[in-house]
C-alpha cells in the first residue's frame, strides 16, 4: 500500500504554486495540496504518512512568512511521518547552494519529531526555474514511495 500524501507549500508571488501545479504530472503518487496560508490546523494531517514541503526564500535567507507562520505558530506533531523540503530561491547573487528556507523548515520538523525521507532539493526559481532539477528530484521522491 503506498502511504498517503500531502504536499504543504507558502508562495508570496505564486512560484512556488507554479511548480506545486506541476506535481501531479511527475508524481506517480497521488498528493493532495495544502496552500499554508489557508491556515490548516495541524489535525488536518494527521491522515498523512508523508508530507512534503515546498516554500520560497525571503529577505536574506528567510522563510517565506506564511510557512513561518504555520510552522512557528503551533504545535506539530510528526512523530511516525516522513518528510521532504524542495525550497525555492535563486543562486545568482548569493553564495550558496542552499537558499535559507529548508535549512528553517528542517528545524522545525526535526523538533516536530519527522524524519526525512530523502535529501532536500533547493530549486533555483529566479529568472528561470530549474524544471529539469525537480522533475530528478520528483523521480527521487517516486522511488522513496515505491511500496516495499
Ligand atoms: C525581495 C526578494 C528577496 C529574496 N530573497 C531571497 C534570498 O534571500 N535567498 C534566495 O535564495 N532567494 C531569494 N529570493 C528569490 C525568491 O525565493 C524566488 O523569487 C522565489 O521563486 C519566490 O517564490 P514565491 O513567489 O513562491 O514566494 C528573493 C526574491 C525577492 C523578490
Amino acid at each position: 500500500m503506498t502511504a498517503r500524501a500531502a504536499v504543504l507549500y507558502g508562495s508570496s508571488r505564486g512560484n512556488t504554486r507554479k511548480v506545486v501545479a506541476r506535481l501531479p504530472e511527475q508524481l506517480h503518487f497521488a498528493v493532495d495540496v495544502l496552500d499554508v496560508a489557508e491556515r490548516p490546523e495541524p489535525a488536518a494531517l494527521a491522515p498523512y504518512s508523508v508530507l512534503l514541503f515546498f516554500a520560497s526564500t525571503w529577505g536574506d535567507g528567510e522563510l517565506q512568512k506564511d510557512m513561518e507562520a504555520f510552522l512557528a505558530g503551533r504545535a506539530l506533531s510528526l512523530q511516525g511521518k516522513r518528510y521532504a523540503i524542495c525550497e525555492l530561491g535563486n543562486y545568482y547573487g548569493y553564495d550558496d547552494y542552499e537558499f535559507g528556507a529548508m535549512r528553517i523548515i528542517r528545524h522545525h520538523l526535526e523538533a516536530a519529531g519527522g524524519q526525512e525521507l530523502i535529501e532536500p532539493f533547493s530549486m533555483d526559481s529566479l529568472p528561470r526555474k530549474d524544471w529539469d532539477g525537480l522533475a530528478r528530484w520528483c523521480a527521487l521522491l517516486n522511488a522513496a514511495m515505491e511500496p516495499r
